[in-house]
């Protein structure tokens, strides 16, 4: 019968031993000139006998004992091989990891395979014998994983097992990292080593719950996957991996709500940028430097964010207005007074978008919203810094319908047909509408939910009918003044003709008899 593995180490083991005290007996005979040659005959011979290779993988490494990224990738990749799982576990709280790492307890082995090689993982530790005082917690106890396998297929496992391990435990612990939500340090908030501070990310949006056009969502989720598939073929054209894409619309359309869903499906962390905030472009360029991989960095209402657009201070007002503005409103004085301190400008910010150092890092989403995309400079949203325009428009009836299966679970109502014509004539936000559909007392039946969403959406399409009156009323107005101002120059112009014409009989007339008297 075929000896375990766990039985052929009992007996190598055991032979090993032997091999070793009959070695510490020799050496002591032996003068120090030959004990080199010795030791080498000794490790043929224990090769001979024993044909593994092993590999061992220690918690801590370096001088400062550094958790080991190999370690802990191991870690990782034998808690996601349900298949391997040992009998005893320990479970373990890892730092920034949102769930309980579980993982092989000490001494305890496991069998692998790879490309129909067999490999045996074991975990042990070693204790000091010497305790000694010190900051890190496992200075006297250190665990390592061992590896073994067979000597013949040492390039299988040195040639591709070892990324392959590394790989895959990078991307466990890339799933079960705690995501984070970012935000940039005021300027006078001293006492931060770091520009950015962070919170856990924990918003609960998702494109299954996004209420848009499906073609349209589905279009940015594909989109999505073939960035994040996309690292060969950024290298290949030699673009910087990175993707700008600009989200408008009228408010409450569902812009950060995107943002949310964007970042849960690529399962990255959010820097949200507050342009304000930043004291200049180097400080921009800071900010970026700081930033990590598979990250999305967001501006919001970047139209708002600074005067980058060079329109947008409509009217200008004169000092004593804006005084008294701002003595009025304290939030104002506070807006104002950041504004004046900022001075990242729109060529710092488009640097900061695809510049040189805007490629130190890769797998990055760059998010811009706004309200208003005809008021942004051109240079910020061609295309290569805004990849991709969304657009987040008004509800239509298919978001509609998304709303009512999150809101209520209804897949269909009677009056579906009556809002699917009103949401033509209306124009209703997602977020008015999914507040109309949400119940507002215990026992609020969906019919009710339904009605007071009908009467919202006539409202709506009334007051949408006034505006349009009293723009078609006004635009009727503005081309009456303009006719009439075109008939005022027109009679002008006839006068002054007119004027000219006889103006110009005597001006020629004086100039033959000025002409006949030279002759
Ligand atoms: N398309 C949508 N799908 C699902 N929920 C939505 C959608 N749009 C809006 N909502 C709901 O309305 C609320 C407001 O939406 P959100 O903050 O995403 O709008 P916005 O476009 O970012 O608005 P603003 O331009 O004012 O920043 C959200 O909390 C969300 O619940
Ligand atoms: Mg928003």
């Amino acid at each position: 019968m075929a000896m375990t593995m766990g039985e052929l180490w009992t007996q190598v083991g055991s032979l090993m031993a032997t091999l070793m005290f009959v070695w510490a007996i020799i050496q002591q005979y032996f003068p120090y000139q030959f004990r080199g040659h010795v030791q080498r005959y000794a490790h043929k011979l224990t090769g001979f006998l024993y044909p593994y290779i092993t590999i061992t993988f220690p918690e801590y490494t370096g001088e400062r004992l550094r958790r080991s990224e190999a370690f802990s990738a191991i870690q990782n990749y034998l808690a996601s091989r349900s298949s391997i799982r040992a009998n005893r576990m320990r479970a373990e709280a890892v730092k920034d990891s949102k769930s309980l790492i579980l993982s092989m307890d000490d001494n305890e082995e496991v069998i692998d395979e790879f490309e129909g090689v067999q490999i045996w993982w074991t975990s042990s530790k070693t204790t000091s014998k010497n305790p000694s005082v010190s900051y890190y917690p496992s200075n006297d106890e250190r665990r390592f994983y061992k590896l073994t396998f067979h000597r013949r297929h040492r390039d299988t496992i040195l040639g591709s097992f070892i990324n392959h391990i590394m790989e895959q435990g990078k991307a466990v612990e890339q799933m079960n990292r705690q995501r984070k939500l970012y935000m940039n340090n005021a300027k006078n908030d001293w006492g931060h080593k770091s520009n950015w501070r962070h919170v856990p990310f924990e918003h609960p949006a998702n494109f299954k719950t996004l209420a848009m056009d499906p073609k349209k969502k589905q279009e940015i989720i594909n989109d999505l996957i073939k960035f994040k598939n996309g690292k060969e073929y950024y290298e290949k054209v030699g673009k910087a991996w990175k993707r700008g894409y600009l989200l408008y619309g009228p408010p409450g359309t569902g812009k950060s709500t995107m943002i949310a869903a964007m970042a849960n499906f690529m399962e990255y962390d959010v820097y949200d940028l507050e342009l304000t905030s930043v004291k200049d472009n180097s400080e921009l360029k800071k900010l970026l430097i700081e930033v990590s991989n598979k990250a999305m960095i967001v501006i919001e209402d970047i139209d708002c964010s600074l005067d980058l657009t060079g329109q947008r201070k409509k009217k200008k007002k004169t000092e004593d207005e804006e005084e008294t503005e701002e003595k009025k409103d304290p939030v104002k004085k506070a807006e104002k007074e950041e504004e004046k301190q900022s001075k990242v400008t729109l060529s710092g910010l488009l640097n900061f978008i695809d510049g040189i150092w805007s490629a130190c890092g890769g797998e990055r989403l760059i998010i811009f919203t706004t309200n208003h995309k005809e008021k942004l400079d051109e240079a910020l949203i061609r295309r290569g810094r805004m990849d991709k325009h969304i657009e987040m428009p008004f509800c239509g009836f298919e978001a509609f319908k998304a709303l009512s299966r999150n809101y209520l679970d209804v897949e269909w109502h009677d009056s579906y047909h009556k809002i699917g014509q009103l949401l033509e004539e209306a124009e209703m936000s997602p977020a008015d509408v999914a507040e109309n559909l949400m119940p507002k007392y215990e026992g609020e039946t969906m019919d009710d939910c339904f009605k007071r969403l009908v009467e919202a959406l006539e409202d709506a399409k009334e007051e949408a009918e006034k505006k349009k009156k009293a723009e078609e009323e006004a635009e009727a107005a503005k081309m009456a003044e303009k006719e009439k101002e075109k008939e005022k120059e027109k009679k002008s112009k006839d006068i002054e003709m007119k004027s000219n014409g006889i103006g110009g009989k005597e001006a020629k007339e004086n100039g033959e008899t000025e002409k006949d008297e030279k002759n």
